[in-house]
């Protein structure tokens, strides 16, 4: 126990420091305007040197204006005081003094590290550890570690009792909020791992997976601005509503440039959120899938032109189905793309039906390039050319995998009857529920098998170069305003990303790999995951084939997390034992808190699960501050919606098993357990599900 006179000397202690950072972020404040005003001034002389001087001296102070004005709550969370009597604060943003001297340290420069690594076996030159808290500009709570005892001189005060469970004891809200202020040293390490290599992290349910990969794009930001922003962070998460609830972490962190896309976006003008069963999702992530899809590509047009026929000079000439088709393989042999090679294929129409025009003996045939030129120009011809060989998008040609002949010919000898029929029955529905989240990756590669037509090549910008007119010039704020102007213009199939972070790496098919690997053929990785909440039910072999493809030949760095900072030890008990049916000694991570309240099981006849679920959901919203998740079988998610739709309350969510990956509540209400174990990857499935509650989890079985 601290006494209240000691806790309130410190407080005020930090509270002068704070002051003091705050009114020189004022005065910066201040100087950013005036000097973005006199760059305007500086116009007036007129001359070019001028000019580029304005430019340089707006762009900074615009650039510096914009980091100054940004929200800064909890701008200094940390203080270390070092052996050599030094003290150190520590913050979202560095900060110097009017003489130079540093107010605040950026949470992810060398000089902090030590804040997060710290340890009382390694303390690393540091005394005392002292987490800050504060609202707006005032300091509401101090927490210390004492890391090195015997260097500690007499009159140091050690307050409080541990920043990171108060941390964690915070209701959840919609997002996901940052840990900057908490970072563990295990978390830290990964975060701070190379950045020009594959770095992998695993660990269990809730040991912050996430949280580091997040961290991790803001510190790779922040190490080399111009690699990352001007390149680009690719961060790619299983779905939307996961994306939704992570995407406001790299903000909180001053960092704007990164991308965020789940799975069913990340082809240009997807959003596709529909998920397949486990059985459906397996066939269609498998690479075997390549081989059906080729054989689409190279099919004929549905209800194109059997024949061509044309009159020329009085004779008809006629090329029939079996020589279109020659002509097809013949322009589509050694992986050419149909899309780039139409101009080929015209071209062996147009031989094709010269020499017809010889063979027939057609009376003052001209010589071949003028009799072409008269062809070409005939409208009936270029109908037929349109027809026979259109510009094909990947949809139309997944749309034909919807007429069960066409899939059958294709699967033919690749896919098993079973699977084919399995396909036939998902893609029956194609046209009236659109695409699955697996369908996005189909037309990915589609895009790659077929191509796309050749236009004359523009010099290509250069992401990393400044706005015109400034070019002479590199100072950080230059680079770091150019970096946003790339972030902004990037295209939106763009592909050449600097780093690609993917979290849950675990649920990521084989064919979903070829097509994020596409968008990082020169990227570093950041790849997160958890093998026990696997959905995939297909072949692990595959799997592993098609990552380390993606991944490439780049060094690898392999963490593991161990520690679970979401779960109350009594809920992680209950999703634990869940596991061990499939993997009794399967290491899983120790949850970190206790709340001494034991998770609901119960079982109720089928009828009265919608009342169950309303009654469970109410007390739930009750009892926890936060946020409340229903977790329903994929099936059954609009069905518990209607349960529902009576609870009018913007803290509740429903999802289906699947949706709830990576996602995180207060309270969590989990329907029809058994359902959800009893699909393939079903025990994995409802791991997941089980450890999704920080405070409260409710499991409504039916009997
Ligand atoms: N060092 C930390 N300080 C404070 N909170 C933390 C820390 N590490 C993790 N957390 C919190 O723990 C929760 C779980 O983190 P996160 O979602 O990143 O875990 P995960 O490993 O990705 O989980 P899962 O695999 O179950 O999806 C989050 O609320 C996160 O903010």
């Amino acid at each position: 126990m601290t006494d209240q006179t000691t806790l309130e000397q410190e407080i005020a202690v930090e509270q002068r420091h704070l002051d003091r950072v705050y009114a020189r972020l004022a005065e910066l404040r201040r100087s950013a305007v005036r000097a973005e005003r006199d760059g305007y001034r500086l116009a007036r002389v007129g001359n070019f040197g001028a000019l580029v001087e304005r430019d340089a001296m707006v762009f900074h102070a615009a650039q510096r204006r914009h980091v100054l004005d940004a929200e800064h709550e909890g701008l200094v969370f940390g203080r270390l005081d070092l052996h050599d009597r030094r003290v150190l604060h520590v913050g979202r943003l560095g900060i110097r003094g009017e003489d130079a001297e540093t107010l605040v340290v950026d949470w992810r420069a060398p000089a902090a590290a030590a804040f997060y690594q710290a340890t009382p076996a390694d303390p690393r030159g540091v005394v005392r550890r002292r987490t800050i808290q504060s609202s707006g500009e005032k300091v509401t709570r101090i927490e210390d570690d004492l890391l090195d005892p015997a260097a500690a001189p007499p009159e140091m005060a050690v307050v409080g009792d541990g920043a990171l469970l108060a941390t964690l004891s915070r209701a959840t809200g919609h997002g996901m909020r940052d840990i900057v202020a908490t970072i563990q040293r295990e978390q830290d390490e990964a975060i701070r791992s190379p950045g020009s290599d594959v770095t992998i992290v695993s660990g269990g349910p809730g040991t912050g997976k996430t949280a580091v990969a997040l961290h991790r794009a803001a510190y790779l930001l922040y190490s080399d601005r111009s690699r990352y922003a001007g390149g680009g962070i690719l961060v790619v998460g299983p779905s939307t509503v996961f994306v939704e609830y992570i995407a406001s972490v790299l903000p909180s962190l001053g960092e704007e440039t990164a991308t965020l896309h789940s799975l069913g976006t990340l082809f240009p003008g997807m959003s596709a959120t529909r998920t397949d069963p486990p059985q459906v999702a397996a066939v269609k992530g498998s690479l075997r899938m390549r081989r059906v899809l080729e054989r689409a590509a190279r099919d004929a047009v549905p209800d194109g032109p059997g024949e061509l026929r044309l009159l020329y000079q009085g004779q008809l000439l006629r090329l029939e189905r079996r020589e279109l088709d020659g002509i097809r393989d013949r322009t589509l042999s050694r992986g050419a793309r149909r899309n780039e090679v139409r101009r080929a294929a015209f071209d062996a129409v147009l031989a094709a039906l010269f020499a017809q025009a010889r063979r027939l003996g057609v009376p003052r045939l001209p010589e071949q390039p003028t009799f072409e030129d008269e062809i070409i120009e005939r409208p009936e011809f270029r109908e037929f050319l349109k027809a026979w060989w259109p510009r094909l998008h990947p949809r139309h040609v997944l749309g034909w995998l919807a007429r069960p002949d066409r899939l059958r010919r294709y699967a033919g000898g690749v896919l098993s009857r079973s699977e084919t029929e399995l396909l036939v029955g998902a893609y029956r529905t194609l046209d009236a529920e659109g695409l699955t989240v697996a369908d996005v990756a189909l037309l990915d590669e589609l895009d790659a098998l077929l191509g796309r037509p050749v236009r004359r090549k523009r010099p290509k910008r250069d992401p990393y170069q400044l706005a015109g007119g400034v070019r002479e010039l590199s100072t950080h704020a230059d680079r770091q305003r150019a970096a946003r102007e790339a972030a902004r213009e990037r295209p939106e199939d763009y592909r050449d990303f600097a780093h690609v972070v993917v979290d849950e790496s675990q649920d990521v098919s084989p064919m979903q790999w070829r097509m994020v690997g596409r968008r990082g053929r020169l990227a570093s990785w950041t790849v997160v995951g958890d093998p026990a909440q696997t959905a995939w039910a297909g072949d692990p072999e595959e799997l592993d084939r098609a990552r380390d493809q993606a991944l490439g030949r780049r060094r690898r760095h392999r963490f593991t997390l161990t520690t679970n900072y979401r779960n109350s030890a009594e809920i992680f008990a209950v999703a634990a034992a869940e596991i061990r049916r499939l993997h009794p000694d399967l290491a899983l991570p120790t949850a970190v808190r206790s709340t001494g309240v034991d998770p609901v099981q119960r079982s109720v006849p089928t009828a009265e699960l919608p009342a169950a679920t309303v009654e469970a959901v109410t007390a739930l919203l009750g009892e926890v501050e936060g946020t409340v998740g229903v977790i329903a079988p994929v099936p059954r998610r609009d069905e518990v919606a209607g349960w529902l739709a009576g609870v009018s309350d913007p803290r509740l969510q429903v999802v289906n098993s699947l949706q709830s990956k990576g996602m995180e509540y207060d309270g969590v209400v989990v329907v029809a357990p058994g359902e959800i174990r009893a699909e393939p990857s079903g025990v994995r499935t409802l791991y997941v599900a089980l450890s999704r509650a920080t405070q409260r989890l409710t499991v409504l079985d039916a009997s």
